[in-house]
């Protein structure tokens, strides 16, 4: 039963208001969220919902204006600024839409520099960036540098350095915005995957074929929860079969 596994994160009550008097913004109000250990949660919700801000709050590069934002135990309100840093490199893998890869290393010194600045070989960490790089990316260009590659494959970079290692709380915000539909469910797979090893994950998604691949889909309206759909078992994944097809695909 995922209602067994520890909490990874948790949102208690939490409300964001951007700006203040006449031009504030409740771009999240009063929010309870808790992700699990192995659950992928799909946010959805129109623009100007809430959704970035969310996940901002939820990997602690925002701070509520009230309400307590709990990752692996440790009240990020709590931290001190080395702490908070500290805790979102072990602990926490973005993917945000626009990439940010830095421009003067190859594709795969960008996805194992996180494990470089956690301590890991660089031996190490380069192999774990090849592996994972293997999934999304043909092997050909994983020595390139970002202003060599496509958009989409960029994108792929983004979402490999993202879940690079055992970081157990994964925020995606559109991970497969600049994505064909292929390349798209296998970013999602990889996803799903992390999950299904014991990840928590939150992704925002205005795609249902992509949120589909979630164990629950958050709706958020004007800042708070409107509804919490499906409660689809942590285990399970797609077929073998699918999964198959796609590599097969995503080799070609
Ligand atoms: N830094 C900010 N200052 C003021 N208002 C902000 C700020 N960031 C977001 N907002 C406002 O907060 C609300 C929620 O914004 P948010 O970006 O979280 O929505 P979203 O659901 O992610 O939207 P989209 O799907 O368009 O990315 C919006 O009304 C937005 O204009």
């Amino acid at each position: 039963m995922i209602t067994d596994r520890p909490v990874v994160l948790r949102m208690h009550d939490v409300t964001r208001i951007h700006g203040a008097g006449s031009t504030a913004v409740t771009a999240v109000d009063h929010v309870d969220l808790d992700v699990r250990a192995g659950e992928l949660v799909a946010v959805m919700g129109r623009s100007g919902s809430g959704k970035s801000t969310l996940l901002n709050l939820a990997g602690g590069l925002d701070q509520p204006s009230r309400g307590a934002v709990v990752v692996e135990g440790q009240d990020l309100s709590t931290c001190r600024p080395a702490r908070l840093a500290e805790l979102r490199r072990r602990h926490v893998g973005y993917v945000f839409q626009h990439g940010n890869l830095l421009p003067t290393l190859t594709a795969s010194e960008n996805v194992s520099l996180p494990l470089e600045l956690d301590g890991v070989s660089v031996r190490e960490a380069r192999a774990a960036a090849v592996s994972i790089l293997s999934e999304v990316l043909h092997p050909d260009v994983v020595d390139r540098y970002p202003d060599e590659l496509s958009g989409g494959e960029q994108q792929r970079v983004a979402v490999a350095r993202g879940l690079i290692g055992s970081r157990r709380l994964l925020l995606a915000d559109e991970p497969t915005g600049a994505l064909d539909e292929v390349t798209a469910e296998a970013v999602m797979r990889l996803l799903r995957d992390r999950c299904n090893d014991g990840a928590a994950a939150l992704v925002v998604t205005h795609d249902a074929a992509q949120a589909a691949w979630a164990d629950r889909v958050v709706r958020l309206r004007d800042g708070r929860i409107d509804s919490i759909t499906g409660d689809r078992p942590a285990s399970q994944s797609t077929t073998t079969q699918a999964n198959d097809t796609l590599t097969a695909e995503l080799q070609r």
